[in-house]
């Protein structure tokens, strides 16, 4: 039984030794590096690859519309489809592709592959930056030449060799500071493909425990790959050949060099007092301008009921608030900022101006040439800007930092996720242990030590009052929240120890408020999966009893939905979710109030697909606060205050509710009686 339940485990009869050799690396040799959770198989021959991809420009990076940044692998082939039906991926279904494990998530790993590009790359960049900034002495040191040796030798074959080898010279600077931003564009687009798929990763796992603001980690990425191709870096590698400037500088005169050396000192200062003087109000404003997005953010999901509800002004003025907040912040920042930045320009220009003064006055004494004293003022502005440039980019810089900083311990904190044992398909077996659900930051006990069991294939209804406890319940017995304290076993084995995807192919889920996918009816049923078979697509639908209601559309399955779920009423969203619940026969479901937005034919649809998950043998959990769908199910339990009042049998239950409601009103009768007596 195991065996058999175990040859259908994902693998396709076409599937030879070397893919599986492949796939148990996380790394499947077919399928191209995506910015998907598959790109975490990134592997070390990519990484090796990583500076032919750079020598030959884009090539190893293409960016398409439908599927986002990819590395480039079997010759830009379009991937080999391995997602083929359904089946739970484990035995048992149709086609056990469906179940397609992705590698182990190593979000470490990969931040620590993100860190060796940018390294690696930086370092080639910086042997780049040393050849342009010793090219860059060959304009000064024409000059000197022009007029102290051409000028004084009248020689003219000496200033054409001049001219051509410094002209050469310039060139080569040119090229090599092309090469070098073409390289960090390249880093930052390497950074995004490397980084992007994990921290989306990441920030989805972490959303598991908080309220999903982890999601805005990708926006400081975002930002690293800004700072990577700006001109802020760029100053930053300049600065440390400064100090060859300055040295060529004191060859040319001590004095000179030392006018120099005072300046770059002051500039440092100065860099130090803008950095103290505009970090607050900078990351006050990136503060405020965060809460003013969120606002944006939950806008346009409410657009709906704002206008309908006439909220517009108030909309605004929530949004507003934030933004006046972050842009006087930022005006604080920048006056600061500004002022420190004209400041260190000022700084540079009056040590321009000195040296030339002392340089003339050298020159007048007849310690230097006059030619030395322009090359020296040249070489000068040289050493200074990039000084004067990582002053102006320090914001950016902090900015950068922060955000590396936040995207950094976000995949830190992710837990790796091991490759799990591939498990055998799950009966259905439900298990609860003493589940205990407090909110992280309350001592609200939700879910107050609930314990139960369900055989595979049973029903249960939960009922109860508003606030009860019900659709925590449920949330938590699919693993989209995690209990405080027990366990939620599916055939023995708690939620959190199962493979997510294993998991997920198994479970369907109807969550009381339903979001649809902006796409087709058919993608939306399939999960969003590419390559669903249409069988299993067509069958999920059948199972929800949704097959006439889509066929009544004009454009049935192919039918497409916006992000708000138009041109759907709410019951069709409703059922649609139903049938994208039944997709890929999962073996345990979760309705969370299914027909809250039901007709009465609805209804009767809901109640057939219950019946219909019943003769499969899919456990069912419906919540429910309308007595309809009782009818339906084998047993009941009435949650109240987070415990369990009652559970059993539904007839028994349902007695008992009776006799409950007979007995309360017999007392009211009672106290009534009572009183008029
Ligand atoms: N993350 C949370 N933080 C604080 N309180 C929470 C959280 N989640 C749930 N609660 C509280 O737990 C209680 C139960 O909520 P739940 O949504 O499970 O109730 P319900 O029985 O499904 O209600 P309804 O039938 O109205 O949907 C509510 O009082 C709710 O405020």
């Amino acid at each position: 039984m195991l065996d058999k339940t175990f040859t259908g485990s994902g693998q396709t009869p076409d599937v030879t030794a070397d893919d599986t050799k492949a796939t148990a690396h996380g790394c499947s040799e077919k399928d191209p590096l995506k910015l998907t959770p598959d790109l975490r198989c990134d592997s070390a021959e990519s990484m090796k690859a990583a500076p032919e991809r750079i020598a030959k420009g884009l090539g190893g990076v293409q960016i398409e519309a439908d599927t986002g940044p990819t590395l480039k692998q079997n010759g830009g082939q379009p991937p080999a489809n391995t997602n083929g039906g359904n089946g739970g991926g484990d035995g048992g279904g149709s086609k056990p592709e469906f179940h397609k494990r992705p590698g182990p998530e190593q979000f470490v790993q990969q931040l620590r592959k993100g860190r060796q590009v940018v390294r690696r790359n930086l370092g080639f960049v910086m042997v780049l930056t040393c050849a342009t900034n010793l090219l860059v002495l060959a304009v000064p040191i024409y000059l000197f030449q022009i007029s102290d040796r051409v000028l004084t030798s009248r020689s003219i074959d000496t200033l054409i060799m001049l001219t051509i080898v410094i002209a050469g010279a310039v060139i080569l600077q040119a090229v090599f500071d092309a090469i070098r931003r073409f390289i960090l564009m390249r880093t930052a687009v390497e950074v995004a493909v490397l980084l992007g798929a994990p921290v989306l990763s990441a920030a989805a796992h972490a959303s598991l425990h908080d309220n999903g603001r982890q999601y805005q980690t990708l926006g400081d990425l975002q930002l690293l790959r800004s700072f990577l191709v700006s001109g802020t870096l760029i100053s930053f590698l300049d600065v440390p050949f400064a100090p060859l400037f300055i040295l060529a500088i004191f060859l040319v005169h001590p004095h000179l060099g030392l006018i120099v050396i005072g300046t770059a000192l002051a500039l440092m200062v100065i860099a130090m007092i803008n950095q103290k003087a505009t970090s607050k109000p900078f990351a006050e404003a990136n503060l405020a301008q965060s809460k003013a997005n969120m606002h944006l953010d939950s806008m346009s999901r409410n657009s709906q009921i704002i206008n309908a509800l006439a909220m517009v002004p108030e909309a605004v003025a929530l949004w507003g608030r934030d933004t006046a907040a972050s842009l006087r912040a930022q005006v604080v920042a920048q006056d600061r900022n500004i002022v420190w930045a004209a400041v260190s320009r000022g700084a540079r220009l009056l040590t321009q101006i000195g040296m030339l003064g002392w340089g003339a006055f050298l020159a007048l004494e007849g310690e230097i040439t006059g030619g030395m004293v322009i090359a020296a003022s040249i070489i000068a502005g040289r050493a200074l800007a990039p000084i004067e440039g990582s002053i102006e980019g320090w914001n950016g810089f902090s900015q950068s930092r922060a955000a590396y900083d936040r995207v950094s311990n976000l995949m830190m904190s992710s837990v790796q996720k091991y490759e799990k044992l591939r498990l055998p398909r799950p009966e259905g077996r439900l298990n609860v242990e003493r589940l205990l659900y407090v909110p992280a930051g309350t001592k609200q006990v939700v879910l107050n030590g609930l314990t139960f069991g369900l055989n595979p294939g049973d029903s249960l209804a939960v009922i109860g009052n508003s606030g009860a406890g019900k659709t925590t319940l449920g949330k938590m017995l699919v693993g989209s929240i995690l209990p405080t304290s027990g366990n939620v076993r599916l055939d023995l084995m708690d939620l959190r120890n199962w493979d997510d995807r294993q998991l997920g192919e198994n479970i369907g889920y109807l969550p009381q408020d339903v979001q649809l996918f902006p796409g087709s009816i058919k993608n939306n049923i399939a999960r969003m999966r590419e390559g669903a078979s249409d069988d299993d697509i067509h069958r999920a639908a059948l199972l929800a009893d949704v097959h006439d209601m889509i066929a009544s559309l004009p454009h049935g399955y192919e039918t497409m939905v916006a992000a708000d779920g138009s041109p759907l009423s709410g019951g069709q969203k409703q059922r649609i979710a139903l049938a994208r619940a039944f997709f890929g026969n999962p073996r345990f479901l979760v309705l969370d109030e299914p027909n809250s937005n039901l007709d009465t034919s609805g209804d009767q649809a809901l109640a057939n697909a219950i019946r219909h998950a019943r003769e499969a043998g899919i456990t069912v959990v419906v919540i429910t606060q309308k007595p309809s769908l009782l009818s339906v199910v084998d047993k009941i339990m009435l949650l109240a205050d987070g415990n369990i009042v009652l559970f059993g049998e539904r007839q028994q239950v349902l007695q008992k509710l009776q006799e409950r409601s007979n007995g309360g009103r017999l007392a009211n009768q009672n106290q009534g009686g009572a009183g008029n007596g």
